[in-house]
């Protein structure tokens, strides 16, 4: 198959940043490109709504893409802000995510991340997941990236902001998605 360096089209560059340097990282290095589209997101499951961007993403660009979705799921509340925590974020900050959970019992939570590649326009996007389980606490670290200093990854001690970003990405629900999508894409060589 003719070599084509892939699209990440994705808004967010601190995403951007952690796919690249998860990517180049490793025996077989990934180059990726990107593309700082805003693509509508619908509503739905993590899935529907990682599917619907990607195909969106690809016709666009009239090519192969990935796109990425990352939702936090707090388990007392059923998995949900779950796709939302953009907006749960935007609206609450990191002290209003901790005061969802005023109350209940849990404060467990696990952050999902969906990559979706689709080969080009009309073809179906495949999914890719990686979860990281842990839980949610008071903000701790800089907050540089979303809700990175209000998530404590299980056994760890320290928030993802906490962590120098080699260690984040030795564990987080990225790279766990992207040790996935690698095996696929090198599986298309
Ligand atoms: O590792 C992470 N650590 C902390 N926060 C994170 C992480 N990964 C995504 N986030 C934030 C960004 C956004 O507030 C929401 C996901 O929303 P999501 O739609 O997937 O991302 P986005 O709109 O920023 O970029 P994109 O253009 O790829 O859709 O959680
Ligand atoms: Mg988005």
């Amino acid at each position: 198959m003719a070599k084509q360096t892939l699209i990440f089209v994705t808004g967010n560059a601190n995403k951007l940043k952690e796919v690249k340097s998860i990517l180049l990282d490793g025996a077989k290095p990934i180059e990726i490109e990107s593309q700082a589209l805003d693509i509508p997101e619908i509503q739905g499951s993590t899935q529907e709504v990682a599917t619907d961007k990607c195909r969106r993403a690809a016709e666009l660009l009239g090519g192969p893409c990935i796109t990425e979705d990352t939702a936090l799921c707090f388990e007392a509340l059923r998995g949900l802000p779950g796709p939302y925590i953009k907006y749960f974020l935007a609206d609450l900050g990191h002290e209003g995510l901790n005061s969802l959970l005023v109350g209940f019992p849990t404060k467990a939570a696990w952050a999902l991340c969906t990559f979706a590649y689709s080969a080009g326009p009309g073809s179906d996007p495949v999914l890719f997941e990686g979860r990281t389980d842990g839980t949610i606490v008071p903000a701790r670290g800089p907050g540089v990236f979303g809700w990175d200093a209000v998530f404590e990854p299980a056994g760890t001690g320290l928030t993802y902001a906490e962590m120098p970003a080699d260690q984040k990405n030795k564990i987080s629900h990225r790279y766990k998605a992207l040790e996935k999508l690698r095996e696929f894409l090198h599986s298309l060589d």
